[in-house]
């Protein structure tokens, strides 16, 4: 469906043949045809892709990387900046109506030197201005988690903490699922190699990681992901698509660390000395590569909390800043699609539920940020009717 850009008649290569009704589109880039919505098995409950390679007249099965979209009753396709894919499914809830295939990001290029074939990936977008996730580092017992769990406990539902896994031993209170997934060994090292994990790291002889899930739910609840991870994981972080902001915390001095690493009472007297012995690293590494945007030293607790709020620009009175969004978008398999600058107008069409109205919806696409492996965040999504409201001078449909 819609108007953007599918592939013209003549250029229509035989023997690529689309299922009617919106239910198939075809997406021309470069030398390749993606094909969205088609399938080898009917059964298949999800959106499905494959490649027709114009220049062997030969089909791609691609590798799939994220979580696939679920099939609906049609969906749109348009293509942004060459290298991503926007499906705009319809009748949708607004949290599953927006995808992203990804077909020639950085992503893309790295996952193909990997996997040795054609690689697509799917990134849910999620609406709304959601602020950049943030990665807090720092050497173990400093107070990481004291401030994450201050900041939690003030303001629950603009943050989400991004639970981990571990293949390290729960404490006595810990919760699985709650403080940690605590995982076997051999089952975390087959999910890093199935591509699960934004980033994973060895630390104090354990493995610990961050799967795209565990940033996923947080972004899919509309709030700030928090990531509590050691200094390689933020390197990696850095070198992902996750556009986080990045905070290091200090202690006061190393005798005051080894005073709240002991004083915890959580670790043996050997995993104590180990933690002392990464934390000079981490603390060299973490104040000098240039790595943070901010360093902050914990010494008050209650300063220091002030001084990451202040960092998060939390003044007074920003408790709850949420934009509503319509639960459903009620797009029908008759829709148009067009895409002017970085705004995408969806016109509904004349089906007997929109006679009534002349309604557009618009998907303003400027603040987009994040992707594959994770979610799409910052999409603004409204509604306008051109016949009754002004729209925006050169957005004007023709
Ligand atoms: N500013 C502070 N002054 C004194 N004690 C503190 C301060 N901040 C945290 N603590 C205490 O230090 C101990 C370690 O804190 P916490 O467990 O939050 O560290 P962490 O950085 O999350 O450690 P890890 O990386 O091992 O998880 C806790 O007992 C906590 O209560
Ligand atoms: N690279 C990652 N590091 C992580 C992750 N989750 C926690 N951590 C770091 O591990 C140490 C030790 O934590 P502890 O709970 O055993 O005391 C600490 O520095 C954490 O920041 C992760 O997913 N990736």
């Amino acid at each position: 469906m819609g108007e953007a850009p599918a592939f013209f008649a003549d250029s229509f290569p035989s023997g690529v043949d689309l299922k009617s009704k919106g239910q198939e589109t075809a997406i021309c880039v470069g030398s390749k045809i993606y094909v969205i919505g088609g399938a080898d098995q009917e059964s298949t409950s999800v959106i499905e892709v494959r490649i027709f390679d114009k220049s062997s007249g030969e089909w791609i099965n691609p590798t799939v990387v994220g979580t696939k979209p679920k099939l609906s009753n049609g969906h749109s396709a348009v293509l942004l900046n060459g290298d991503r894919i926007l499906v705009i499914k319809v009748n949708s809830k607004s949290d599953d109506c927006f995808w992203f295939l990804e077909v020639g990001t950085p992503f893309i290029k790295e996952q193909e030197k990997t996997h040795g074939n054609e690689v697509v990936a799917w990134s849910k977008g999620v609406l709304g201005n959601v602020e950049k996730p943030i990665v807090i580092s720092g050497p173990s017992g400093v107070g990481k988690g004291t401030l994450i769990s201050k900041l939690m406990k003030e303001f629950p539902s603009m943050f989400g903490f991004s639970v981990s896994h571990t293949t390290r031993a729960p404490r006595e209170k810990e919760q699985n699922g709650f403080h940690y997934h605590f995982s076997d060994r051999s089952v975390m090292e087959r999910d890093i190699k199935d591509g699960k994990f934004l980033e994973f790291a060895s630390v104090h002889g354990n493995l610990y990681g961050t799967s795209v899930e565990a940033v996923e739910v947080v972004a899919d609840a509309g709030k700030r992901c928090i990531l509590d991870i050691d200094v390689q994981g933020a390197r990696s972080v850095r070198a992902s698509s996750l556009d986080a902001i990045f905070i290091f915390i200090s202690p006061p001095s190393f005798e005051e660390l080894e005073k709240r690493l002991r004083a915890r009472a959580t670790e043996t007297e050997e995993q104590i000395q180990k933690r002392l012995r990464n934390a000079r690293a981490e603390l060299d590494q973490g104040k000098s590569s240039g790595l943070f945007d901010h360093i902050l030293v914990n010494d008050d607790l209650e300063s220091c909390y002030e001084n990451l709020k202040n960092t998060l620009g939390l003044t007074e009175g920003v408790k709850t800043a949420h934009i509503t969004y319509p639960e459903l978008v009620d797009l029908p398999v008759e829709h148009l699609v067009s895409k002017i600058d970085q705004k995408i107008f969806i016109k509904c069409g004349a089906t007997e539920y929109q006679k009534a109205s002349d309604n557009m919806y618009v998907l303003d696409l400027s603040l987009l940020k994040g992707g594959a492996p994770g979610r799409t965040r910052g999409l603004n999504l409204y509604v306008t009717n051109p016949s009754t409201d002004r729209v925006n001078g050169d957005n004007q449909l023709s």
